[in-house]
């Protein structure tokens, strides 16, 4: 038995293993029948130039996206046992009728009122809770991260001391290094970044891999470092609304999940909204979650309008005096239109309520994509108005230089990572501990 103190505002890494032995009984209660092996993310390369030939229907969406999505819908539907209902459309009075919505109600401990700026990742207060709980020998984050980016690190390993064996640093090696680079996803920006400053440096000289993998790492930290921020709650605007979308399978539930077992722990009441009506786990997964976080659940009936769920469960949220409501959102509807519409419908629904919701639209990615993810983002920007992001299952074969085309191109916040399936494998986004597992660097 081992006491320790556990950290009840941190909302960081170190709280929440006074759960672990909940978790542990609990693991393994979700199904995941919906894993998503062959989710639109996987599927990589479409060529733009054959894709963009198609119709559009979707508002800022390029064609081949549009044709993924629809693809990836129809497969599901084939391998999905869920009845699914098509979403009814209603025009938006009839939708802001009262619907027949039902809650989990969980028996929250008090939690002092919390007012002002909140920081998620960042120790607010600490309080000398002693717990009893039996800590576990248990990976540590950064090792699961280390291992998860261990492929994209060792395939770089390969290819760059194929490159630097005995040679002087001339154009030849800049372009073979760039095309390692840019083969590890790093997009054109960071890898001409990564060939300026050795060259800059090193030009005529012998170079070794290590001389390569410090230069890489401390450029990819310099482009990470401007996006590795804490999500911000501003609690002025009791409750504030987190809005989470992405493409099926890329971890929102999960996602969610974990964030309100960091706000909840931290003290904050949280009411979760199941806005993927489109799937019957995806709501059954969300009530789980919410017991598991203490936290009220507002959802409807398989099929129903998720931009009226998403207005209930606000005005609901409001009512029970929640600092903060997370929606859920469907990853995939009969086709890719469907998706985009109703994304644009459930901003559109809640802004009847107030102009600045949502006020955080996170968007998760699969980091085990590579590629794709930076067509979604470009997608869910334009469609939702994403403003912050969340890389999942860097755990996994993950192919994290993707990432870091992202937020040179795109300079959305990183919020969080996540390293696993549990409830505590959602870390605060650091860009040194990313550069250096990304470029091998100890
Ligand atoms: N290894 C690992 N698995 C994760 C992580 N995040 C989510 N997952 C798993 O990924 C799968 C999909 O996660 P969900 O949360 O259901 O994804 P979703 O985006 O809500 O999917 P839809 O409901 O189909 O739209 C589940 O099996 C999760 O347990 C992570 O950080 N690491």
């Amino acid at each position: 038995m081992a006491g320790f103190f556990k950290k009840i505002f941190s909302f960081g890494r170190e709280e929440g293993k006074a759960v672990q032995a909940e978790q542990a009984a609990e693991k393994g209660a979700f199904a995941h029948e919906h894993r998503l092996d062959e989710d639109l993310a996987a599927e990589e390369g479409v060529p733009v130039a054959e894709a963009a030939s198609s119709g559009d229907t979707a508002k800022g969406v390029p064609d081949f996206l549009v044709d993924e999505i629809e693809d990836k819908a129809a497969e599901a539907d084939e391998i999905q046992n869920d009845a699914v209902k098509p979403a009814t459309e209603h025009p938006d009075e009839a939708m802001l009728a009262p619907t027949a919505v039902s809650t989990t109600r969980v028996e929250q401990t008090a939690a002092p009122s919390r007012s002002g700026k909140l920081r998620i990742g960042a120790e607010v207060e600490e309080a000398s809770e002693e717990t009893t709980v039996e800590e576990t020998p248990q990976q540590s984050w950064l090792q699961k991260l280390r291992s998860g980016l261990s492929r994209s690190s060792r395939e770089l390993g390969n290819n760059l001391s194929g490159i630097v064996s005995k040679r002087k640093l001339d154009d030849d090696t800049l372009q073979d290094l760039e095309d390692v680079l840019l083969q590890a996803d790093l997009g054109m920006e960071t890898t001409t970044r990564i060939t300026d400053a050795l060259s800059a440096s090193r030009y005529g000289r012998e170079l070794t891999e290590k001389d390569i993998r410090s230069v890489m790492a401390r450029e990819v930290g310099r482009v990470l470092e401007p996006v590795a921020k804490p999500l911000e709650l501003d609690l002025s605007h009791k409750p504030h609304v987190v809005l989470v979308v992405g493409v099926n399978g890329t971890g929102k539930t999960t996602t969610i999940g974990k964030l309100a077992a960091k706000l909840t722990r931290g003290g904050l009441k949280v009411t979760l909204a199941a806005g993927d009506t489109f799937r019957a786990a995806a709501i059954e997964q969300l009530h789980i979650w919410g017991e598991r976080t203490g936290s009220e659940v507002i959802s409807t009936k398989l099929g129903a309008d998720a931009a009226s769920l998403a207005y209930d469960a606000y005005a609901r949220a409001k009512e029970n005096g929640s600092d903060v409501v997370i929606i859920d959102t469907a990853g995939r509807l009969q086709n890719k239109a469907e998706l985009m519409a109703e994304l644009e419908k459930i901003v559109r629904v809640l802004r009847k309520h107030d102009n600045a919701l949502p006020h955080t639209v996170l968007q998760t990615l699969d980091a085990t994509t590579g590629q794709n993810a930076m067509n979604q983002v470009e997608i869910f920007r334009n469609v939702a108005g994403v403003n912050g992001l969340v890389m999942t299952k860097l755990d996994g074969s993950a192919r994290g230089g993707i990432l870091v085309a992202i937020a040179a191109r795109h300079q959305l916040p990183v919020y969080f990572i996540g390293v696993g399936e549990d409830i505590d494998d959602l870390e605060p986004f650091e860009a040194d501990d990313f550069a250096n597992a990304i470029a091998g660097v100890k």
